[in-house]
């Protein structure tokens, strides 16, 4: 309808838009009505029997309610239709002659429903009184996009002084908001108050928390005490009653409470972890709040870094399944993730780690420029069953060497291995965007496209590996070199040498098998979490295993942040 035009906040200065706290936003708002600073203009009466359900003449959208309303400072006639709140100012009638185009410009407004996500009656705050005051009418609390990938919470008043039309139309807009499927009632919120600078705590109570109470969700908060603590938590917890979890923190956290649901699921569907098995689905959604020093598996969800924006998906119950995949070494499972890295990524991260004195970000800076000035190749077998039998070998390499070349193993025909020197091993189950990797470490694979990406880089000199990751800040691909390959894969096993042995193809001696084992322990980089494995390592990917809270994301711009270190 050419006349009909969505709400904005921006385009209606007066209705109300709010700030950072919706929480503090109340109180404020509250304050300023008791002042009676922002009363709204001539708040006209209703009576509820006005109120009917009836067909709009204009649309095929069914009229739920009808009524006046102030809506900033005019007037409205407001009509709650299934699917929208629409409301166009009420004119006084001219006398003949005056421009009749006057009342064209005066444009009906609307909102859908399915952006609203709370409702409260508006009234006057008394002094020294919590509860009760003048009513004032119904503030209506939306989501809305602002500009690449964010969302914020914004409201809009509807004046009125009238008791019973408002509660008509309060009780009607809650009855709209509890039918809306997937949205969270109750959800378990863990928070790891030692992440980045140990603002997780912070980000959540004033940013998450007021906006989760708007929206009418219980939550059960409980703040680690000590690393595990989520992972002990989720296998015992009674997660029944819950309709979703929450972690707050980084990368590493997330992967803890990510596992510690998908282990939990596979407990109470068969009593045991298990080995190498066909994993059953988490029983209950995950939502990430971003709160770490790094947050990838955020940023690829919500294509952004942005804690309330996190939160308003949790809130409106956007969720979608995600592929994870399982680690394990000899058929024991060692643990769920969405990403790993071995040789250089495994490595910085482990020196990381050695210095968790340093500042966060300090901290990783050093450790990426200590690992590239120590530049050093592993040597390893790598296995592989591709989803499809071409390989997407970027370029051909014809400086490889023959025992680089890649050869069919096993039976079946998919089946592939490699060995030789890798500088680094990448095996991706999502994208893995980030600020400094917009496109993601990943590009080539997607949140939930049953494909794992296997991004295989070879020995090469130090500048031309610096040349890679710098193009990771980039829109140029980052896989177009000669020591790069790349292939969309389901599982790999990945077998580090020891002085050229790999502890598959030993045949020896139990002595020099021990000494194998205990003398190299190899770091791997689990969603930013060492983990830390003598032996092969068998990677299988398990589509859409666990539903995260997230939208779909736009494209991302090329990165303004470069790293800061090379
Ligand atoms: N109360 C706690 N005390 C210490 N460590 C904890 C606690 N709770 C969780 N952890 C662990 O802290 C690790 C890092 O947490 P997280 O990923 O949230 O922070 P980060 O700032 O992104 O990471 P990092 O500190 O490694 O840079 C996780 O492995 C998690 O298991």
């Amino acid at each position: 309808m050419s006349d009909r035009t969505l709400y904005t906040p921006s385009r209606r200065g007066k209705v109300q838009a709010w700030g950072r706290s919706p929480e503090e936003g109340t109180e404020k708002w509250e304050r300023e009505m008791s002042c009676g600073q922002t009363a709204s203009s001539p708040v006209p009466r209703c009576s509820p029997q006005a109120a009917v359900a009836r067909e709009d003449s204009g649309g095929s959208q069914r009229v739920l309610l009808r009524g006046i309303f102030a809506v900033g400072k005019q007037s409205c006639d407001v009509q709650l239709t299934e699917s929208r709140l629409v409301w166009r100012p009420i004119l006084p009638e001219r006398p003949l002659g005056e421009d009749l185009n006057l009342n064209h410009q005066q444009k009906e407004e609307f909102l859908d429903l399915k952006d609203m996500f709370a409702v409260k009656m508006k009234r006057r705050c008394c002094a020294g009184k919590h509860k009760g005051g003048t009513l004032l009418g119904i503030t209506i609390f939306i989501c809305l996009r602002k500009g690449h990938n964010k969302l914020k919470d914004s409201a809009i008043d509807l004046g009125n002084t009238s008791e019973d039309h408002c509660d008509v139309w309060f009780k009607k807009l809650k009855e709209i908001l509890n039918g809306f499927p997937h949205r969270p009632k109750y959800l378990k919120i863990i928070i790891n108050p030692h992440s980045h600078k140990r603002e997780a705590t912070s980000v959540y109570s004033e940013e998450v928390e007021p906006l989760f109470k708007l929206a009418d969700i219980q939550t059960d908060v409980t703040i680690t005490e000590y690393e595990g603590h989520a992972l002990c938590l989720l296998k015992e917890f009674n997660l029944q009653e819950f309709d979703g979890v929450v972690c707050v923190g980084g990368d590493g956290f997330t992967n803890e409470v990510a596992h510690g649901l998908l282990l939990r699921a596979q407990l109470d569907a068969r009593g045991s972890t298990g080995s190498v098995f066909n994993p059953v689905k988490a029983s209950l959604p995950l939502g990430i709040i971003p709160a770490g020093s790094t947050n990838i598996t955020a940023y690829t969800l919500h294509g952004v870094k942005h804690p309330v924006t996190a939160a308003l998906h949790i809130i409106m119950g956007h969720f979608q399944p995600v592929d994870v995949c399982t680690f394990s070494t000899n058929d024991r499972l060692l643990r769920f993730g969405f990403s790993s890295m071995f040789g250089f990524g495994s490595r910085a991260l482990a020196l990381a780690e050695k210095n968790r004195w340093m500042p966060s970000s300090q901290r990783r800076d050093f450790a990426v420029l200590r690992t590239l000035a120590k530049l050093k190749s592993e040597n390893c077998t790598l296995s592989f069953l591709t989803v499809s039998s071409t390989p997407q070998v970027s370029k051909p390499d014809k400086r490889k060497k023959k025992n680089e070349q890649i050869h069919k193993v096993d039976n079946s025909e998919q089946w592939q291995s490699m060995k030789g020197n890798f500088l680094n091993v990448s095996i991706m189950a999502i994208p893995c965007l980030c600020s400094m990797a917009p496109r993601g470490l990943a590009p080539n694979t997607k949140l939930n496209d049953g494909t794992m990406a296997l991004i295989v880089v070879r020995n090469t000199s130090h500048a031309e590996f610096v040349k890679h990751l710098k193009r990771y800040a980039s829109f140029q691909n980052q896989f177009d070199f000669s020591f790069v390959e790349t292939y969309s894969v389901q599982e790999v096993k990945l077998c580090p040498s020891t002085n050229g042995v790999c502890e598959r193809d030993y045949e020896g001696g139990n002595k020099d098998l021990q000494a194998l084992s205990t003398e190299a322990i190899f770091p791997w980089n689990v969603d930013g979490d060492l983990m830390e494995v003598a032996s092969e390592v068998h990677i299988r990917l398990h589509p859409q295993l666990i539903n995260l809270y997230g939208g779909i994301i736009e494209e991302l711009e090329e990165s303004k942040i470069k790293c800061s270190c090379l």
